[in-house]
């Protein structure tokens, strides 16, 4: 902020701060954030931590309310500094409807945006996704790409197309005049796979492979390169983005980085074994046990059911044809962009990244017992 106002207390909101990456971001801001004056949380279901944070030197005001509630979102944003916007609805399963996708993910950032143009707040981060970009329908690998590398990105499903929309008005709302005619400054962080504590799915790879004796079968090619990135290395891209968006406002206004750090590329199988193997289980088989054209045909029986279903139950399994699809197709990051523009350098290294999520599956999966 302005020379004059370094003393300055910042008021922050998180929406989606109750999330797998909201958590994160929350409790990065109040441990490296010197200027926090107050942390709204604002979440549509508000986790009990929260109150533990609430005992500590900084103000923590729980907020429960829905982006896709204009009024709520406006009230929350209201006096605020900074917005960082990672509330969404991140489903490729088939739990919600594409509308309810469109509706949370696009009309909920295009409510954000409004009430920081109507009340004046200056300075927005936009957690979008990797999926903006791709995999797309084709399944053209995307290897070692960087923000400026040239993918034809095609989308049909919900989840990547309502990114995209939301991500694009992010960024076209950089410079729009706020209430007290000083621009709004944006910019969007593109997350690869997150993993880290609390990340859901590979708890339930925990679980299941503790259920199958221990065991888990190669399903995707060990030569598929995913990119993955710790999330308490996104949510410090998070916090320092938002720090030095007004500084480096020129330079960072409208802008989108990946999210990246030191984390190994590999399968998405193989690089889940880097914490799940130490926590015994093994992966069976060098090669795919299945071949292609039967995970094919599972996956379109899977959505095939789904749809039969859908009347009477919610049968949304992992695979999918869109599932599969990414799962199957080289998704790599290699950039320093985040670095130039805003000095980001991964708090955490490769080796404490994963003995924390390592902790984290043990922890998680004996509480399953
Ligand atoms: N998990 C991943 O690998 C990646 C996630 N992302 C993005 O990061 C963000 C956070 O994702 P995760 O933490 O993984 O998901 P999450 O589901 O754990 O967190 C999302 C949070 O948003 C809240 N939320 C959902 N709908 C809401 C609504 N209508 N109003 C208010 N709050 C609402 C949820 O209650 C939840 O606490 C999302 O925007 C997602 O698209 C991007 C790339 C990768
Ligand atoms: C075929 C199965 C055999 O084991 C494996 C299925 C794994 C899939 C469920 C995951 C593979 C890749 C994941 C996605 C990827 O990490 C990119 C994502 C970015 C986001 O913004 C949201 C989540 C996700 C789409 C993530 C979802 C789970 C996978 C498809």
């Amino acid at each position: 902020m302005a020379d004059s106002a370094q003393a300055q207390k910042l008021v922050y909101l998180v929406t989606g701060g109750c999330g797998f990456l909201g958590e994160h971001v929350v409790r990065m801001l109040l441990q490296r954030e010197p200027r926090l004056g107050e942390l709204r949380v604002f979440d549509r279901h508000l986790g009990p931590w929260l109150e533990e944070l609430k005992t500590g030197p900084v103000r923590v005001t729980a907020i429960q309310g829905d982006v896709t509630e204009a009024h709520e979102v406006a009230a929350a944003v209201a006096g605020a500094h900074v917005v960082i916007h990672t509330a969404g609805l991140v489903d490729v399963f088939g739990r919600a409807s594409p509308e309810t996708i469109h509706e949370v993910n696009v009309q909920g950032t295009r409510n954000v945006i409004q009430a920081c143009v109507q009340t004046g707040t200056r300075f927005l981060v936009y957690t979008s996704s990797m999926e903006v970009v791709g995999p797309n329908t084709k399944g053209h690998p995307f290897y070692r790409g960087n923000e400026d590398t040239l993918y034809e990105a095609v989308h049909r499903h919900p989840y990547p197309c309502s990114k995209a929309l939301a991500e694009r008005l992010v960024l076209e709302a950089n410079g729009r005049e706020v209430h007290g005619g000083l621009p709004l400054v944006t910019c969007a962080l593109r997350p690869t796979g997150i993993y880290g504590e609390g990340h859901q799915i590979m708890r339930d790879f925990y679980r299941q492979g503790l259920r199958l004796g221990g065991w888990l079968f190669r399903a995707i090619p060990a030569s598929v390169e995913h990119g993955r990135v710790y999330v308490g290395n996104v949510a410090w891209m998070h916090v320092l983005a938002a720090r030095e968006l007004e500084r480096r406002a020129a330079l960072m206004g409208g802008q989108v980085y990946f999210c990246y750090d030191g984390s190994p590329y590999k399968s998405y199988e193989d690089f889940n074994m880097e914490f799940l193997g130490p926590c015994g289980l093994q992966l069976v088989g060098a090669r795919p046990l299945l071949p292609y054209w039967l995970l094919v045909f599972l996956a379109a029986l899977n959505a095939l059911l789904q749809w039969l279903l859908r009347p009477l139950v919610l049968y949304a399994p992992l695979l999918n044809p869109y599932t599969l699809a990414v799962a199957n197709t080289t998704f790599t990051v290699s950039t320093d962009k985040a670095q130039r523009h805003f000095g980001y350098e991964p708090l955490f290294s490769w080796e404490d990244s994963r003995t924390r999520t390592i902790l984290w599956v043990q922890a998680a999966g004996s509480s399953a017992q």
